[in-house]
């Protein structure tokens, strides 16, 4: 089946399609400095939890490779203290480009141990360097295999629910928020790998997607994931859900995450809290589908899940092909940048969350790559599916 991927590598190059064009426009970025990726992450060129923890990753592991290359070599490589030392501070500026999605922490992180650990046990430089070279790029190449695993945890479990509440099984519908699919993740997506799993074995009558914000991602990125999937599907506006439900048969509901609490509270992309209480209320069940990576048992409940606003201004623009659409000697269908909000109105006068929390009450199922959590006793127990 056709994909798009969000990052695609050769050696020490990274080159990442620039989201914010999508779907009209196809162009890939080269990121050879770490503040590129920094502002990539920032501004949502690449998106998605998985796929921004591996952007950050991967710069800082070609960073490292490509200044080992360098003669001579920069100063930091005098010692394994000094090498921490410099890696330290950018893997702390990559970290803040984006505070909700726990996934970049987690990336960070694991350089920042194999830093420790060559510290403690005086290692020489060259060995750390290169360790830190593999981890960050190991972050990329796992989460394909991950998604794979969640989709047939997911697809399966819902079959199963399907089943038992007296359906076939065998033409499932499906509704979704925001993109999860290849461009969110390395490669097959997570709430998207679901859909496209049951699509593959046949199971899935119809994916529903929410358009989603900031910036439209379902209509965008959704859209061109599951028209180039082949997937059949449709559109919603965020404010139809509850129509939806009321006059469709939707079997389940799968979200990704970027961040799970302990308790399971869960954040996610604004209106995934909207869609799981208009759920609860038609008793359709809400499944989250993330890599392990997602859930972070040092935050208690939902919250102390740090929750990013957007600017203002992104609220008020709306970004797209003109129409009707016609190309140019280049074959590119022109974009333009429209306000939809009158000009005058100030940045006090807007209201931009990127992500809300989604009680753990409300969700009845949790979908890591090593298995399907449920509520025993009206409580989620993560450990068992990490
Ligand atoms: C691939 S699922 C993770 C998650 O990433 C998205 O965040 P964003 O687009 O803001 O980077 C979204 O909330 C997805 O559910």
């Amino acid at each position: 089946m056709a994909t798009i991927s969000s990052i695609r590598t050769s050696g020490d190059r990274i080159e990442i399609i620039d989201q914010l064009l999508l779907p009209h426009t196809q162009e890939w970025i080269e990121i050879d400095t770490i503040e590129k990726a920094y502002e990539a992450i920032k501004s949502m060129k690449i998106r998605g939890a998985p796929a921004i923890g591996s952007l950050a990753a991967l710069s800082v592991a070609s960073y490292i490779s490509a200044s080992l290359t360098q003669d001579p070599r920069p100063d930091f490589f005098s010692s394994s203290f000094e090498f921490s030392k410099h890696i330290k501070p950018l893997l702390d500026h990559l970290f803040l480009a984006r505070p909700t999605a726990v996934n970049l922490g987690a990336a960070l992180d694991q350089i920042r141990n194999v830093l420790d650990a060559g510290v403690e046990s005086h290692s020489p430089v060259e060995q750390i360097a290169r360790e830190v070279i593999k981890t960050g790029r190991a972050v990329h190449e796992i989460d394909l295999g991950q998604n794979r695993a969640m989709g047939k945890w997911g697809g399966d479990w819902i079959v199963e629910a399907v089943k038992k509440s007296g359906g076939s099984g065998e033409e499932v519908n499906l509704m979704t928020v925001c993109n999860t699919g290849s461009l969110a993740t390395s490669g097959y997506g997570t709430a998207l790998g679901v859909i496209t799993y049951l699509f593959e074995i046949q199971k899935l009558n119809k994916a529903y997607f929410t358009q989603s914000t900031p910036y439209h991602q379902g209509s965008r990125l959704t859209a061109l994931e599951l028209m180039t999937l082949e997937i059949p599907s449709v559109m919603v506006c965020d404010s139809m859900v509850g129509s939806l439900f009321q006059h469709h048969r939707i079997d389940a509901i799968v979200v990704g995450a970027d961040r799970i609490a302990k308790n399971g509270d869960t954040a996610n992309k604004i209106g995934t809290y909207n869609a799981a209480v208009l759920a609860a209320r038609h008793k359709i069940p809400f499944l989250v589908i993330a890599p392990t990576s997602t859930i972070d048992l040092n935050t208690v409940d939902g919250s102390g899940i740090p929750i990013e606003h957007r600017p203002p201004i992104e609220a008020r623009l709306v970004r797209g092909a003109l129409f009707p659409a016609t190309p140019d000697a280049n074959g590119k269908y022109p974009q333009a940048t429209v306000m939809v909000t009158p000009l005058e109105m100030k940045p006090e006068g807007v209201y931009n969350p990127s992500f809300d929390v989604t009680p753990a009450e409300l969700i009845t199922a949790i979908v890591t790559e090593k298995g399907v959590a449920v509520k025993e006793n009206g409580a989620f127990d993560l450990k068992n599916v990490l």
